[in-house]
């Protein structure tokens, strides 16, 4: 069975996204209802939706998960993996553990998990410079226990440490390649 859904989970500033667009894969841009960072682009990064929009989708059964992270709201619509379901290129998309849990009961061994690890300071100076609150920051950071827990669950495990990218790039080549193969449920391994 061919991998059709790569899911990308870890800590807030791990790496999820800057590890996302270096695996190059077509990615699913999912809802939120947080506001946009600066420098976030509506439709590139999220579509940014108000809560009553989101509440009302999922009320109308139109939302395969939604999970509340951290006060906002976070969802993938059905529309948007309707191309997984018919086949094509693999995709990419980034979940909390709840939405990873829930993709990969619906596509079993047509998931790659992937966890993305990396060192609370580097997580807290990351935030730092992203430009939180300091209150901002102790709140992302209260789950990073949990979140670091939950990648047990991981087929794979990238070690996502300040000045690891050029390993990360191998283990992406890596991956990329195992996808084209079609062999990519059969990856499993740890660069920690
Ligand atoms: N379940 C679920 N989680 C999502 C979705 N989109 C993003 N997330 C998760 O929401 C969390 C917060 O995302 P964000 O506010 O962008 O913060 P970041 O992790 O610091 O970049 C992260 O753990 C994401 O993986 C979604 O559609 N569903
Ligand atoms: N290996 C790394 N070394 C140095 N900085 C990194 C590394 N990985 C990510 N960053 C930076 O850390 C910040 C958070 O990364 P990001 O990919 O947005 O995390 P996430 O999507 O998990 O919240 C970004 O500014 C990014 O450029």
């Amino acid at each position: 069975m061919s991998i059709s859904l790569v899911v990308l989970q870890g800590p807030s500033a791990s790496g999820k996204s800057t590890i996302q667009s270096r695996l190059g894969l077509p990615r699913i841009v999912t809802w939120t209802s947080r506001p946009p960072r600066e420098g976030e682009v509506d439709g590139t990064d999220y579509f940014f939706k108000s809560r009553s929009e989101m509440e009302l989708l999922y009320e109308r059964e139109q939302m395969v998960e939604m999970t509340e992270y951290h006060g906002n709201l976070y969802g993938t619509p059905l529309q948007l993996i309707e191309d997984i379901v018919r086949g094509g290129l693999p995709r990419s998309v980034i979940l909390d553990k709840a939405g990873a849990g829930r993709l990969r009961e619906l596509f079993r061994d047509r998931t790659l998990l992937i966890g993305v690890k990396s060192d609370q300071e580097d997580c807290r100076r990351r935030l730092a410079s992203r430009g939180h609150s300091p209150e901002e920051i102790r709140t992302r950071l209260s789950s990073y226990d949990d979140e670091i827990a939950a990648l047990a669950v991981c087929d794979l495990i990238l070690n996502n440490t300040d000045g690891n990218l050029n390993k990360i790039d191998l283990l992406a080549d890596f991956i990329r390649e195992g996808l084209r193969k079609g062999d990519g449920a059969s990856l499993r391994s740890d660069n920690a």
